[in-house]
Order: structure tokens, then sequence, then C-alpha cells
């Protein structure tokens, strides 16, 4: 039977030490200070960026959040964010994604200053991912790290099947691992083999938002799931993974909700302080 990874028992571990971190730098007069920025009305983004703001008020980092309708240009846009990259006063800036489709997310990444790139996506922090000098990652990507860590997780040498190539989850998630000297393969949506490379895979991390993806019947015995698949599905929230066929035969495995997901929110909030320690040499 399945190890249960919960991440949101280790959410709440992480969020004192946060508190710590945060009291020590409020000591020294330096108050971290994060701002949300929501485009549109998503009703999911919504949840999340409920969950963000909660979490950096319980934690003590000060919070802004900004709301503009979905109308907005990507010029306006892009100057709001060059002002926020101006401001002294805010350490982290984050777009909630997803945007409106007119918007071009990878201007909004290569806009924010990478030095307040709270969600890890600009590509000079990309890159230094990709050279193995990972301070700023994907809250995602530090979410499943810090379960693979908690759990003692061995990924070395292990057949590691990353399914999705995202900007903010597959490609810095497989960046990630080759670090920890994961053997990666990526599949995507023209894969043809799907259930081949899952019957050979030790660890799959799947963040392709489709529910039952992936079956009891295409894994093998052992294995470790991560499931960073968030669907709503007659009301219910499930993952990407058939979660009652795989318990049995997996050794640990995420459930959703209560995996990753907390975990991520956790993981920005760390993020807020490490880059506020940054900009202040602390
Ligand atoms: N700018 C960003 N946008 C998006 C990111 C991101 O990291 N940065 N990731 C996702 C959404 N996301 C964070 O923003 C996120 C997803 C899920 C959760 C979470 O805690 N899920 C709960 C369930 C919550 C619910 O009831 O729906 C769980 O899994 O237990 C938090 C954050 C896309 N956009």
């Amino acid at each position: 039977m399945a190890i249960i990874l919960n991440g949101k028992k280790l959410a709440a571990k992480i969020k004192e030490n946060i508190k710590k971190d945060v009291e020590s730098l409020k000591s020294q007069g330096i108050f971290p200070t994060i701002c949300v920025i929501e485009v549109g009305d998503d009703p999911a983004s919504k949840i999340y960026l409920r969950l963000k703001r909660k979490l950096a008020k319980e934690v003590g980092i000060n919070e802004r959040a900004l709301h503009f309708p979905k109308e907005i240009t990507q010029e306006s846009l892009l100057n709001e964010l060059k002002k926020l990259n101006k401001d002294p006063k805010v350490n982290g800036i984050m777009v909630q994604l997803p945007v409106p489709e007119h918007i071009d997310e990878t201007k909004i990444f290569d806009t924010i200053d990478p030095i307040k790139d709270v969600d890890g996506f600009h590509p000079f922090n990309q890159g230094k991912l990709w050279q193995g000098k990972d301070n700023i990652v994907p809250a995602t990507v530090r979410a499943i790290m810090t379960l693979i860590d908690e759990y003692n997780i061995n990924v070395e040498g292990k057949n590691t099947l990353i399914i999705g190539r995202s900007t903010i989850v597959g490609k810095p998630a497989a960046a990630e691992l080759l670090n920890r000297n994961a053997t990666v393969t990526m599949a995507h949506s023209k894969t043809t083999n799907l259930s081949e490379l899952t019957k050979a895979a030790d660890i799959i991390v799947s963040d392709v938002g489709r529910p039952h993806l992936v079956t009891g019947n295409m894994v093998k015995d052992g294995v470790v799931i991560i499931d960073v698949g968030m669907n709503r599905e007659n009301g219910h929230l499930m993952g990407d993974v058939e979660y009652n066929e795989i318990v049995p035969k997996a050794s640990a495995i995420t459930p959703v909700p209560g995996g990753v997901g907390p975990l991520t929110v956790a993981s920005l909030m760390k993020q807020v302080v490490i880059l506020t320690r940054m900009q202040n040499d602390r």
C-alpha cells in the first residue's frame, strides 16, 4: 500500500518556518511584500489567489492585490509590471495564470524583474535552473522537490517520466530532476506511446490537466506518483491519475486535493522570503 505524500501537513510545517523568517526580517526593519495580480475573472484563479493572500497574511508577508479587467491591453499590463519593478516596497511580483488569450504570457515572464520574479518564470531564473543553480524555481517545482526530500524519495538514476511540458511545471521540473541525477523522459500531447513510457517509469510527475489520464494498468508496482493535475469533474476535484486504481500498486502517491497544491502556495511564500533577503543582502 502506498505512502500518501501529505502536502497539506508539510505545508503547515513550512508555514511555521516562514513565519519565523519573516519575523526575523521584520526585526531588521525589512517588510517582505508580494504583489499578486489577477487579469480577468477565471474562477479557479480566484480560489488560488485567495489561498495565496490568506497564507501571506498568516505568515506576516504584506500582500498587495491588483485586479485588471480581461480587456486590459498587453501594453498596459506590461507597463503596470514595469512600475512594480521600480517600486522599492515590492519584493515579489506574480501574475496569476492563465491570462486572457490576447496576452502573451511569455512577455509577462520577460518583463518581471528576475530579482522580483517570485514565480521563477523569467528566462534568467529558468536558465539558472538549467545550469543547476536553483535559487528561485517555479513554486510547483519547489513543492514537488520538497515532497521528494521530506519523504526521502531517491531520484538518482530513476526512470522519471514527466507528463506535460509547460514552462511553469514540466520543463523546470525536468531541469530540477536532472540536477538531482534522475533519468528524465518527457511526454506531451504528441507522444504516441504514453502507456509504454508510464509502464517503464519508477517516478511519474503528471501536469496535464486531464482526469483519468494515467490508469492502474499503465503503471508498474512500486511506482511513485506526483500528481500536479487539478481537474474539476461533477463538482469533485481530482488529479490526472486514477488514484484509487493506483494506490494499491504505488509505493508513494500525492492525493488531490492535499498533495502538491498546498505546498505550491507555501513555496511561493518561501520564495518571497528568499527574494527579500537577496534584495537586502541578507
Ligand atoms: N502565476 C502562477 N499561476 C499559476 C500557478 C503558479 O504557480 N503561478 N500554478 C497554478 C495554480 N496554483 C498556483 O497559482 C495553485 C494550484 C492549486 C493550489 C491548491 O492549493 N490546490 C488545492 C485545492 C484547492 C481547490 O479547492 O481548488 C489542493 O490541491 O489541495 C494552489 C495553487 C496555475 N496558475
